[in-house]
Protein backbone atom coordinates (compact mmCIF):
# COMPACT_ATOMS: atom_id res chain seq x y z
CA UNK A 1 0.00 0.00 0.00
CA UNK A 2 2.96 2.27 0.00
CA UNK A 3 2.55 3.55 -3.74
CA UNK A 4 0.16 5.83 -2.73
CA UNK A 5 0.64 9.44 -1.61
CA UNK A 6 1.07 10.73 1.51
CA UNK A 7 -1.90 11.61 3.65
CA UNK A 8 -1.78 15.62 4.09
CA UNK A 9 -4.80 15.28 6.27
CA UNK A 10 -5.65 12.50 8.71
CA UNK A 11 -7.72 14.26 11.52
CA UNK A 12 -10.70 11.70 11.04
CA UNK A 13 -8.24 8.53 11.57
CA UNK A 14 -7.18 10.73 15.15
CA UNK A 15 -10.63 11.12 16.29
CA UNK A 16 -12.07 7.77 15.30
CA UNK A 17 -8.79 5.88 16.85
CA UNK A 18 -9.58 8.25 19.85
CA UNK A 19 -7.02 10.61 20.14
CA UNK A 20 -7.59 14.81 21.05
CA UNK A 21 -7.79 16.49 17.68
CA UNK A 22 -7.79 20.59 16.90
CA UNK A 23 -11.08 20.55 15.70
CA UNK A 24 -13.88 17.46 15.21
CA UNK A 25 -13.68 15.94 11.66
CA UNK A 26 -16.63 16.00 8.99
CA UNK A 27 -17.85 14.53 6.21
CA UNK A 28 -21.33 13.70 4.90
CA UNK A 29 -23.59 10.30 4.45
CA UNK A 30 -24.30 10.30 1.43
CA UNK A 31 -21.80 13.96 -0.25
CA UNK A 32 -21.87 12.32 -3.70
CA UNK A 33 -24.79 12.88 -5.17
CA UNK A 34 -27.72 14.18 -6.72
CA UNK A 35 -28.26 17.32 -4.84
CA UNK A 36 -24.35 18.07 -6.87
CA UNK A 37 -25.01 19.60 -9.93
CA UNK A 38 -22.20 18.01 -11.67
CA UNK A 39 -23.07 14.87 -10.18
CA UNK A 40 -25.69 14.68 -13.09
CA UNK A 41 -23.31 16.20 -15.45
CA UNK A 42 -20.72 13.37 -15.17
CA UNK A 43 -23.49 10.81 -14.40
CA UNK A 44 -24.93 12.06 -17.78
CA UNK A 45 -27.69 9.49 -17.79
CA UNK A 46 -25.92 6.57 -17.44
CA UNK A 47 -27.26 3.44 -15.37
CA UNK A 48 -26.32 3.94 -11.48
CA UNK A 49 -24.52 0.77 -11.26
CA UNK A 50 -22.42 1.13 -14.19
CA UNK A 51 -21.38 4.32 -12.92
CA UNK A 52 -20.20 2.91 -9.65
CA UNK A 53 -18.74 0.01 -11.87
CA UNK A 54 -16.62 2.47 -14.05
CA UNK A 55 -13.46 3.18 -12.24
CA UNK A 56 -13.23 6.53 -13.94
CA UNK A 57 -16.75 7.83 -13.26
CA UNK A 58 -16.73 6.35 -9.42
CA UNK A 59 -13.55 8.42 -8.96
CA UNK A 60 -14.80 11.51 -10.11
CA UNK A 61 -18.07 11.63 -8.46
CA UNK A 62 -16.37 10.42 -5.14
CA UNK A 63 -13.97 13.51 -5.51
CA UNK A 64 -16.83 16.09 -6.22
CA UNK A 65 -17.70 17.15 -2.80
CA UNK A 66 -14.31 17.53 -1.69
CA UNK A 67 -13.42 19.68 -4.83
CA UNK A 68 -17.01 21.27 -4.58
CA UNK A 69 -16.45 22.37 -0.86
CA UNK A 70 -12.59 22.88 -1.04
CA UNK A 71 -11.26 21.94 2.25
CA UNK A 72 -14.15 21.88 4.02
CA UNK A 73 -14.63 17.87 4.02
CA UNK A 74 -12.12 15.32 6.17
CA UNK A 75 -13.00 12.25 4.31
CA UNK A 76 -14.12 10.94 0.67
CA UNK A 77 -15.91 7.96 0.39
CA UNK A 78 -15.82 5.81 -2.23
CA UNK A 79 -19.04 6.02 -4.73
CA UNK A 80 -20.65 2.81 -4.80
CA UNK A 81 -23.65 1.09 -3.12
CA UNK A 82 -24.50 -1.33 -0.59
CA UNK A 83 -26.57 -4.01 -2.68
CA UNK A 84 -23.27 -4.71 -4.80
CA UNK A 85 -22.78 -7.70 -2.06
CA UNK A 86 -26.34 -9.22 -3.08
CA UNK A 87 -25.30 -8.61 -6.69
CA UNK A 88 -21.83 -10.44 -6.16
CA UNK A 89 -23.74 -13.41 -4.12
CA UNK A 90 -26.03 -13.92 -7.50
CA UNK A 91 -29.02 -11.57 -7.14
CA UNK A 92 -29.96 -9.03 -9.81
CA UNK A 93 -30.26 -5.52 -8.94
CA UNK A 94 -31.34 -2.53 -11.08
CA UNK A 95 -31.57 1.21 -9.72
CA UNK A 96 -34.80 2.41 -11.11
CA UNK A 97 -34.75 6.32 -11.52
CA UNK A 98 -36.60 7.82 -9.18
CA UNK A 99 -37.76 5.06 -7.10
CA UNK A 100 -35.02 3.13 -6.05
CA UNK A 101 -33.39 -0.31 -6.19
CA UNK A 102 -35.36 -3.32 -7.77
CA UNK A 103 -34.39 -6.89 -7.44
CA UNK A 104 -35.71 -8.72 -10.30
CA UNK A 105 -36.14 -12.40 -8.16
CA UNK A 106 -36.24 -11.99 -4.11
CA UNK A 107 -35.68 -14.62 -2.19
CA UNK A 108 -39.31 -15.48 -0.90
CA UNK A 109 -39.32 -18.65 0.87
CA UNK A 110 -35.72 -20.25 1.79
CA UNK A 111 -35.53 -22.31 -0.33
CA UNK A 112 -34.62 -19.44 -2.47
CA UNK A 113 -31.70 -19.68 -0.66
CA UNK A 114 -30.23 -21.62 -3.76
CA UNK A 115 -30.53 -19.27 -5.78
CA UNK A 116 -27.29 -17.53 -3.90
CA UNK A 117 -23.78 -18.65 -5.38
CA UNK A 118 -22.14 -20.87 -2.68
CA UNK A 119 -18.46 -19.69 -1.92
CA UNK A 120 -18.34 -16.07 -3.55
CA UNK A 121 -15.00 -15.00 -5.14
CA UNK A 122 -15.65 -11.55 -3.29
CA UNK A 123 -12.22 -11.00 -5.27
CA UNK A 124 -13.44 -11.47 -8.98
CA UNK A 125 -17.00 -10.45 -8.20
CA UNK A 126 -16.23 -7.06 -6.74
CA UNK A 127 -12.85 -6.34 -8.63
CA UNK A 128 -14.31 -3.46 -10.18
CA UNK A 129 -15.03 -1.73 -6.75
CA UNK A 130 -11.44 -2.83 -5.57
CA UNK A 131 -10.27 -0.66 -9.14
CA UNK A 132 -12.43 1.88 -8.51
CA UNK A 133 -11.22 2.47 -4.42
CA UNK A 134 -7.32 2.56 -5.82
CA UNK A 135 -7.68 4.74 -8.36
CA UNK A 136 -9.76 7.03 -6.40
CA UNK A 137 -6.78 6.94 -3.60
CA UNK A 138 -4.70 8.15 -6.31
CA UNK A 139 -6.21 10.84 -7.61
CA UNK A 140 -7.37 12.15 -4.02
CA UNK A 141 -3.28 12.61 -3.84
CA UNK A 142 -3.43 12.72 0.10
CA UNK A 143 -5.96 15.57 0.44
CA UNK A 144 -8.14 13.19 2.60
CA UNK A 145 -8.96 9.71 3.54
CA UNK A 146 -10.53 7.07 1.48
CA UNK A 147 -13.60 5.80 3.27
CA UNK A 148 -15.05 1.78 1.87
CA UNK A 149 -18.14 0.39 3.07
CA UNK A 150 -20.39 -2.14 3.17
CA UNK A 151 -24.34 -2.93 3.89
CA UNK A 152 -25.26 -4.54 7.35
CA UNK A 153 -26.40 -7.70 7.33
CA UNK A 154 -29.40 -7.53 8.23
CA UNK A 155 -30.41 -4.52 5.91
CA UNK A 156 -28.75 -6.44 3.43
CA UNK A 157 -31.29 -9.49 4.07
CA UNK A 158 -34.10 -6.95 4.05
CA UNK A 159 -33.31 -5.81 0.37
CA UNK A 160 -32.82 -9.17 -0.83
CA UNK A 161 -36.16 -10.26 0.30
CA UNK A 162 -38.24 -7.40 -0.21
CA UNK A 163 -36.62 -6.82 -3.58
CA UNK A 164 -36.38 -3.44 -2.97
CA UNK A 165 -37.23 -0.25 -0.56
CA UNK A 166 -40.23 -1.13 2.15
CA UNK A 167 -42.78 0.27 4.52
CA UNK A 168 -44.28 -3.30 6.00
CA UNK A 169 -41.45 -4.92 6.00
CA UNK A 170 -43.94 -8.19 5.31
CA UNK A 171 -41.53 -10.52 3.83
CA UNK A 172 -38.57 -9.86 5.89
CA UNK A 173 -40.55 -9.96 9.62
CA UNK A 174 -42.20 -13.19 7.88
CA UNK A 175 -38.85 -14.84 7.50
CA UNK A 176 -37.51 -13.55 10.89
CA UNK A 177 -40.40 -15.08 12.86
CA UNK A 178 -41.65 -17.72 10.53
CA UNK A 179 -37.99 -19.01 9.05
CA UNK A 180 -35.75 -18.01 12.05
CA UNK A 181 -33.23 -20.94 10.95
CA UNK A 182 -33.32 -19.91 7.18
CA UNK A 183 -32.57 -15.88 8.18
CA UNK A 184 -29.66 -17.10 9.93
CA UNK A 185 -28.05 -19.25 7.60
CA UNK A 186 -28.80 -15.87 4.86
CA UNK A 187 -27.36 -13.36 7.42
CA UNK A 188 -24.11 -15.80 7.89
CA UNK A 189 -23.55 -16.05 3.80
CA UNK A 190 -24.12 -12.06 3.61
CA UNK A 191 -21.31 -11.39 7.05
CA UNK A 192 -19.23 -14.05 5.24
CA UNK A 193 -18.91 -11.78 2.11
CA UNK A 194 -18.96 -8.56 3.81
CA UNK A 195 -15.60 -9.53 5.90
CA UNK A 196 -14.04 -10.09 2.74
CA UNK A 197 -15.47 -7.37 0.78
CA UNK A 198 -14.59 -4.95 3.58
CA UNK A 199 -10.69 -6.47 3.60
CA UNK A 200 -10.04 -6.13 0.23
CA UNK A 201 -11.24 -2.53 0.22
CA UNK A 202 -8.38 -2.21 2.75
CA UNK A 203 -5.80 -4.24 0.40
CA UNK A 204 -6.87 -1.80 -2.42
CA UNK A 205 -6.41 1.14 -0.44
CA UNK A 206 -9.71 2.26 1.86
CA UNK A 207 -8.15 4.06 4.75
CA UNK A 208 -11.32 3.71 7.07
CA UNK A 209 -14.63 1.92 6.90
CA UNK A 210 -18.38 1.85 8.04
CA UNK A 211 -20.89 -0.64 8.23
CA UNK A 212 -24.26 0.67 7.34
CA UNK A 213 -26.91 -1.05 9.04
CA UNK A 214 -29.29 1.27 7.83
CA UNK A 215 -33.10 -0.87 8.47
CA UNK A 216 -31.42 -1.47 11.87
CA UNK A 217 -34.75 0.77 13.61
CA UNK A 218 -37.05 -2.20 12.09
CA UNK A 219 -35.75 -4.41 14.82
CA UNK A 220 -37.42 -4.48 18.38
CA UNK A 221 -34.09 -4.81 21.35
CA UNK A 222 -34.67 -8.33 21.45
CA UNK A 223 -34.86 -9.07 17.43
CA UNK A 224 -31.51 -6.44 17.30
CA UNK A 225 -30.02 -8.65 19.40
CA UNK A 226 -30.65 -11.87 17.62
CA UNK A 227 -30.88 -10.64 13.87
CA UNK A 228 -28.40 -8.04 13.66
CA UNK A 229 -26.04 -7.37 16.54
CA UNK A 230 -24.32 -11.01 16.54
CA UNK A 231 -23.64 -10.71 12.75
CA UNK A 232 -22.13 -6.92 13.29
CA UNK A 233 -19.86 -7.87 15.74
CA UNK A 234 -18.49 -10.61 13.80
CA UNK A 235 -17.97 -7.99 11.00
CA UNK A 236 -15.78 -6.21 13.21
CA UNK A 237 -13.72 -9.54 14.95
CA UNK A 238 -13.24 -11.16 11.62
CA UNK A 239 -12.13 -8.22 9.70
CA UNK A 240 -9.35 -7.38 12.21
CA UNK A 241 -8.10 -11.58 12.00
CA UNK A 242 -8.37 -11.08 8.11
CA UNK A 243 -6.44 -7.75 7.67
CA UNK A 244 -3.86 -9.44 10.27
CA UNK A 245 -3.54 -12.53 7.83
CA UNK A 246 -3.68 -10.32 4.43
CA UNK A 247 -0.35 -8.12 6.17
CA UNK A 248 -2.21 -5.01 7.19
CA UNK A 249 0.13 -3.48 9.89
CA UNK A 250 -1.99 0.21 10.14
CA UNK A 251 -4.99 0.33 12.50
CA UNK A 252 -7.92 0.94 10.30
CA UNK A 253 -10.76 2.59 11.95
CA UNK A 254 -14.31 0.85 11.77
CA UNK A 255 -17.69 2.68 12.43
CA UNK A 256 -21.15 1.21 12.88
CA UNK A 257 -24.10 2.91 11.80
CA UNK A 258 -27.22 1.33 12.71
CA UNK A 259 -30.32 3.48 12.17
CA UNK A 260 -32.99 3.95 14.40
CA UNK A 261 -31.37 0.91 17.33
CA UNK A 262 -31.03 3.72 20.24
CA UNK A 263 -31.76 1.04 22.17
CA UNK A 264 -28.08 -0.68 21.68
CA UNK A 265 -25.67 2.65 21.70
CA UNK A 266 -24.20 0.36 25.47
CA UNK A 267 -24.18 -2.90 23.65
CA UNK A 268 -22.74 -1.41 19.79
CA UNK A 269 -20.30 0.41 21.93
CA UNK A 270 -18.84 -2.53 23.19
CA UNK A 271 -19.03 -4.21 19.97
CA UNK A 272 -15.20 -4.02 18.28
CA UNK A 273 -16.29 -0.81 16.21
CA UNK A 274 -14.09 2.53 16.68
CA UNK A 275 -17.01 4.68 16.04
CA UNK A 276 -20.66 4.67 16.23
CA UNK A 277 -22.70 7.06 14.19
CA UNK A 278 -26.00 7.95 15.42
CA UNK A 279 -29.26 9.25 13.69
CA UNK A 280 -30.97 12.65 14.89
CA UNK A 281 -33.34 10.89 17.58
CA UNK A 282 -30.28 10.37 19.96
CA UNK A 283 -29.64 13.21 22.11
CA UNK A 284 -25.78 13.96 22.06
CA UNK A 285 -24.81 14.40 25.82
CA UNK A 286 -27.04 11.39 26.12
CA UNK A 287 -25.33 9.41 23.26
CA UNK A 288 -21.89 10.37 25.30
CA UNK A 289 -23.26 9.55 29.08
CA UNK A 290 -24.05 5.94 27.51
CA UNK A 291 -20.71 5.50 25.64
CA UNK A 292 -18.93 6.83 27.91
CA UNK A 293 -15.67 7.27 25.59
CA UNK A 294 -15.67 3.15 24.77
CA UNK A 295 -15.91 4.47 21.37
CA UNK A 296 -15.47 7.96 19.52
CA UNK A 297 -19.53 8.89 17.87
CA UNK A 298 -20.70 10.48 14.71
CA UNK A 299 -23.30 12.91 13.65
CA UNK A 300 -25.74 13.50 14.02
CA UNK A 301 -27.73 16.80 12.82
CA UNK A 302 -30.90 15.90 11.15
CA UNK A 303 -30.79 16.47 7.25
CA UNK A 304 -33.91 18.35 6.95
CA UNK A 305 -31.96 21.19 9.14
CA UNK A 306 -30.52 22.08 5.73
CA UNK A 307 -34.26 23.45 4.43
CA UNK A 308 -34.23 25.67 7.08
CA UNK A 309 -32.41 29.40 7.20
CA UNK A 310 -28.81 29.92 8.03
CA UNK A 311 -29.18 30.92 11.25
CA UNK A 312 -31.15 27.89 11.84
CA UNK A 313 -28.62 25.66 10.38
CA UNK A 314 -25.99 27.87 12.67
CA UNK A 315 -27.91 27.51 16.09
CA UNK A 316 -28.32 23.60 15.48
CA UNK A 317 -24.60 23.00 14.63
CA UNK A 318 -23.73 24.58 17.94
CA UNK A 319 -26.09 22.67 19.87
CA UNK A 320 -24.86 19.62 18.37
CA UNK A 321 -21.02 20.54 19.22
CA UNK A 322 -21.31 21.38 22.67
CA UNK A 323 -23.98 18.48 22.98
CA UNK A 324 -21.23 16.30 22.31
CA UNK A 325 -18.97 17.62 24.56
CA UNK A 326 -17.22 20.42 22.30
CA UNK A 327 -15.75 17.67 19.97
CA UNK A 328 -12.19 17.53 20.36
CA UNK A 329 -12.24 14.03 21.41
CA UNK A 330 -13.82 11.13 20.57
CA UNK A 331 -16.51 12.68 17.96
CA UNK A 332 -16.95 13.45 13.98
CA UNK A 333 -19.33 15.31 12.64
CA UNK A 334 -22.05 13.98 10.13
CA UNK A 335 -25.49 14.06 9.60
CA UNK A 336 -27.42 11.96 11.10
CA UNK A 337 -28.82 10.25 7.61
CA UNK A 338 -27.33 10.92 4.05
CA UNK A 339 -28.26 14.41 1.60
CA UNK A 340 -31.28 14.25 -0.50
CA UNK A 341 -31.62 15.56 -4.03
CA UNK A 342 -33.41 18.47 -2.77
CA UNK A 343 -30.75 20.16 -1.13
CA UNK A 344 -29.37 23.51 -1.71
CA UNK A 345 -25.71 23.10 -1.72
CA UNK A 346 -25.13 26.22 -0.58
CA UNK A 347 -26.65 25.58 2.94
CA UNK A 348 -24.38 22.55 2.93
CA UNK A 349 -21.62 24.73 2.49
CA UNK A 350 -23.00 27.18 5.18
CA UNK A 351 -23.03 23.81 7.43
CA UNK A 352 -19.87 23.11 7.06
CA UNK A 353 -18.12 26.55 7.39
CA UNK A 354 -20.26 26.61 10.76
CA UNK A 355 -18.82 23.13 11.99
CA UNK A 356 -15.33 24.73 11.30
CA UNK A 357 -15.73 27.59 13.22
CA UNK A 358 -17.71 26.25 16.02
CA UNK A 359 -15.91 23.05 16.59
CA UNK A 360 -12.23 25.24 16.24
CA UNK A 361 -13.63 27.24 19.21
C1 LIG B 1 -29.77 1.89 2.19
C2 LIG B 1 -28.57 2.24 1.34
C3 LIG B 1 -28.48 2.09 -0.08
N1 LIG B 1 -27.22 2.52 -0.43
C4 LIG B 1 -26.52 2.96 0.66
C5 LIG B 1 -27.34 2.76 1.79
C6 LIG B 1 -26.92 3.00 3.21
C7 LIG B 1 -27.06 4.41 3.61
C8 LIG B 1 -28.46 4.86 3.77
O1 LIG B 1 -29.14 4.35 4.69
O2 LIG B 1 -28.89 5.74 3.02
C9 LIG B 1 -25.15 3.46 0.73
C10 LIG B 1 -24.66 4.38 -0.31
N2 LIG B 1 -25.25 4.69 -1.52
C11 LIG B 1 -24.46 5.57 -2.18
C12 LIG B 1 -23.28 5.78 -1.42
C13 LIG B 1 -22.12 6.57 -1.99
C14 LIG B 1 -21.24 7.34 -1.20
C15 LIG B 1 -21.77 8.58 -0.52
O3 LIG B 1 -22.28 8.46 0.62
O4 LIG B 1 -21.61 9.70 -1.06
C16 LIG B 1 -23.42 5.07 -0.23
C17 LIG B 1 -22.49 5.02 0.97
C18 LIG B 1 -24.73 6.18 -3.49
C19 LIG B 1 -26.10 6.18 -4.03
N3 LIG B 1 -27.03 5.18 -3.96
C20 LIG B 1 -28.16 5.53 -4.66
C21 LIG B 1 -27.95 6.82 -5.20
C22 LIG B 1 -28.92 7.55 -6.12
C23 LIG B 1 -28.84 6.95 -7.47
C24 LIG B 1 -29.04 7.91 -8.60
O5 LIG B 1 -28.10 8.59 -9.01
O6 LIG B 1 -30.17 7.96 -9.10
C25 LIG B 1 -26.67 7.23 -4.82
C26 LIG B 1 -25.98 8.51 -5.16
C27 LIG B 1 -29.38 4.71 -4.83
C28 LIG B 1 -29.89 3.94 -3.70
N4 LIG B 1 -29.17 3.02 -2.99
C29 LIG B 1 -29.95 2.51 -1.98
C30 LIG B 1 -31.21 3.08 -2.08
C31 LIG B 1 -32.39 2.80 -1.15
C32 LIG B 1 -31.19 3.94 -3.17
C33 LIG B 1 -32.36 4.69 -3.74
C34 LIG B 1 -32.73 5.85 -2.94
C35 LIG B 1 -32.02 7.06 -3.47
O7 LIG B 1 -32.11 7.26 -4.68
O8 LIG B 1 -31.44 7.80 -2.66
C36 LIG B 1 -29.49 1.52 -0.98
Amino acid sequence: MSEFPPLKNDLILRAARGEKVERPPIWIMRQAGRYLPEYHEVKAGRDFFETCRDAEIASAITIQPIDHFDGLIDAAIIFSDILVIPQAMGMDVQMIDKQGPHFTDPLRVPKDLEKLSKDVDVLKELDWAFKAITLTRKKLNGRVPLLGFCGGPWTLMVYMIEGGGSRLFRYAKEWIYRYPEASHELLQRITDVAVEFLAQQVIAGAQMLQVFESWGGELGPAEFKEFSLPYLRQISAKLKLRLKELDVKEDIPVTIFSKGSWYALDELSNSGYNTVSLDWLYEPKEAVKVSNGRVTLQGNIDPGTMYGSDEVISRKVEEMIKGFGGGKQNYIINFGHGTSPFMNPEKIRHFLKECHRFGSA
